[in-house]
This record gives C-alpha cells, sequence and structure tokens, in this order.
C-alpha cells in the first residue's frame, strides 16, 4: 500500500490506509482527548517499490480536543459555519481502475473503475457519511466521477449529487432543475479537465513493471515522482499542476471562503500537485507523497488556512473522529434527523 507522506504543522506525519481494523482505512484513533495517534503504512509493491514495510505508529499532541463536547441544540451547518467560518474539504483519489489493476499507466486515458475499486468508493462514502459536502469537483475522466457518486450513496445527509451541464446553452437549458426544494436537496458536481490526472505521454498504455525494466527504476520513479521530470512528451507535476492548482485557486477555494463544503474526486498526481500547494511541501518532499485509491483525505479551511485531519475512518470503526466543534455538530444534526 502507498504512503501519503504530510509534513504538518508538528514532525513530520505518515499515514495510509493500513490500519488495524479489518478492512483498511486509515485514520485516526484518540487515545486521550488531545492525542492522536497515526498508522504508518508502508510501500506498494506494484508500484515497482521493494515493498518495505514500515509500520510504527506515530502520536502526535493536537492543539484542540479530538471532539469538544457538543452541548447546545444543534445549529444548522451554515449557522455553525457563519460564527466559525470553518469549512471542510475532502480529497479522494478515484478508486483501483482497470489499468490500475493491470498496472498500466493511465495519465489521461479515461477508463472505469473496477469491481475493487467500486467497493473503495463505497468504503470512502462510509468514511466521509458524517462529514457535509455542499457542493463536488470532479475530474473529466469517469473513474473520478465514479468515485465521488458512488461515495455519496452512502452520504447521511442523503441530497443527490447532480453532475451540472454548460457545456453548450442547449446543455444549460435542458437541464435546469424547476423545483426550488428539489434544489435544496442536490449537491452540484462540476466536472473540470484542470483535475484530470496529469498526462503521461509515451508511457501511457504501457506497463509499469516492464517500463522500469527498459528504461530503468530510477528513470520511472523520476518520471512518477518527480516535481518537474515529465514522461517523454507528457507532463511533469509541475505543469500538471499549472492547471489543477490554478483550477483550485480560482474556483475551489472562493467556494471554501464563501462557506460551501467541498469534496474533490480526482487522481494521485493531480491531487498531489493540490496537497503540495495546500501543505506548503516543497519539490522534494513531494517525491515522497503517495496517495492511495479510495481513501478521503480531510482538511479544515478556516481564517484562510488549510489544516490537515489526516483520514477519517470508517463510522463502524473503533477510535473516535477527530472532528472539531462544527462538524461534531452537524454529525449530532445528523443523528437527530435520523430518529
Ligand atoms: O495515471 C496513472 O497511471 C495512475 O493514476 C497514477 O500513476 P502513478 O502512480 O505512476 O503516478
Amino acid at each position: 500500500m502507498a504512503v501519503a507522506t504530510f509534513r504538518p504543522n508538528v514532525g513530520a506525519l505518515r499515514f495510509s490506509e493500513g490500519s488495524s481494523s479489518s478492512h483498511g482505512g486509515a485514520g485516526f484513533s484518540a487515545f486521550a482527548p488531545n492525542k492522536i495517534s497515526f498508522k504508518v503504512g508502508f510501500m506498494r509493491k506494484e508500484d515497482g517499490y521493494s515493498g518495505q514495510r514500515k509500520s510504527i505508529m506515530v502520536t502526535m499532541s493536537s492543539q484542540t480536543p479530538v471532539i469538544d463536547p457538543v452541548s447546545h441544540s444543534s445549529q444548522n451547518s451554515s449557522d455553525s459555519k457563519k460564527k466559525s467560518n470553518e469549512t471542510a474539504l475532502i480529497l479522494i483519489r478515484h478508486g483501483e481502475s482497470l489499468w490500475n489493476e493491470k498496472n498500466l499507466f493511465t495519465g489521461c486515458v479515461d477508463v472505469p473503475l473496477t469491481k475493487k475499486g467500486v467497493e473503495e468508493a463505497i468504503e470512502a462514502g462510509k468514511r466521509i457519511s458524517n462529514i457535509p459536502v455542499d457542493m463536488i469537483y470532479t475530474s473529466a475522466l469517469i473513474r473520478a466521477q465514479m468515485t465521488a457518486m458512488l461515495a455519496m450513496t452512502q452520504h447521511r445527509r442523503k441530497k443527490v449529487p447532480i453532475i451540472i451541464h454548460n457545456e453548450s446553452e442547449q446543455a444549460k437549458t435542458w437541464s435546469q432543475i424547476f423545483s426550488e426544494d428539489t434544489k435544496k436537496q442536490s449537491i452540484p458536481v462540476i466536472a473540470a479537465w484542470q483535475l484530470n490526472e496529469r498526462m503521461y505521454g509515451e508511457l501511457q498504455g504501457l506497463n509499469k513493471q516492464e517500463t522500469a525494466e527498459r528504461f530503468g527504476k530510477e528513470q520511472v520513479h523520476e518520471w512518477r515522482r518527480s516535481y518537474d521530470v515529465p514522461p517523454p512528451n507528457g507532463e511533469s507535476l509541475e505543469m500538471c499542476a499549472e492547471r489543477a492548482v490554478a483550477y483550485f485557486k480560482e474556483n475551489i477555494e472562493p467556494q471554501l471562503h464563501s462557506g460551501k463544503n467541498i469534496m474533490i474526486a480526482a487522481h494521485g498526481n493531480s491531487l498531489r500537485s493540490i496537497i503540495m500547494y495546500l501543505d506548503k511541501l516543497t519539490s522534494q518532499e513531494v517525491i515522497s507523497l503517495e496517495l492511495s485509491t479510495g481513501i478521503p483525505m480531510l482538511y479544515i479551511f478556516k481564517e484562510g488556512k488549510f489544516i490537515r485531519r489526516g483520514s477519517p475512518v470508517g463510522p463502524t470503526e473503533a477510535g473516535v473522529y477527530a472532528y472539531t466543534r462544527n462538524l461534531a455538530l452537524y454529525r449530532q444534526k445528523l443523528d437527530t434527523m435520523a430518529h
């Protein structure tokens, strides 16, 4: 399994899908009100790594308690947002695709999920089922869109994700919704090509292992993980960032500022470029950043800053959610609605 490495405000943190629970799921198990521990995962064999297993428990203290006591009556998420202008940002790399399964370089080739990828997307949905989502952004590729839609089938708020079609005046006109109530029960999904996986050029369709044997492990690792070295006639991560991070700053960040909770379902490299921006990673640090398929990552956007909160665990898993006060209030509201 891959490992995602972040340089948060305290120490160096690694977390991954590796976890003590039966069905995986990185995340938190709070031993004490202000302590969170993360399980470190290990590198993924099918990515051409040696499969060295590193699995240690990292404990870091958080400045605020993992979950604040939720006392007064539950406010709706917009009220609580107005007071603390805190919003949630969820990032999910798509579930396993048919070419991930075949260990082929995919890039911008538009392949669907495998059965396992569908299951990963549904599991990811369980893990974010208590976190507010007001808008969804995906890439233009089906594997990311399938992941978003499947994940949302598990959401407890039961709003309907609807892909926005404004590629032409007719598409916009023909997909209008003529009921305000129905609109309130829906979540706009914006598919943006700028969030597509980085274009892998002449590697697309090639087997990763065979390519490493042909060009050498180091050269392929440099093409795959370096910041500014593009694969033959493809995009470097830097070139991918020029479109993906620009899109995030121009279109998504203003929505977070306005109080919207956002989910982005995209790809290993387009998300690496966005996380590099969110976590202010250097071009050296981003080399070791790996994202597993279908593992949600949660950020809190507050006072113009992004605070990484790791990967929420599933509602049925042991451990306590590393929730903020607002997220705990939102979850309590869902609990109230469910009764
Ligand atoms: O495009 C692909 O092949 C995968 O989405 C990511 O590939 P990578 O792990 O080689 O970046």
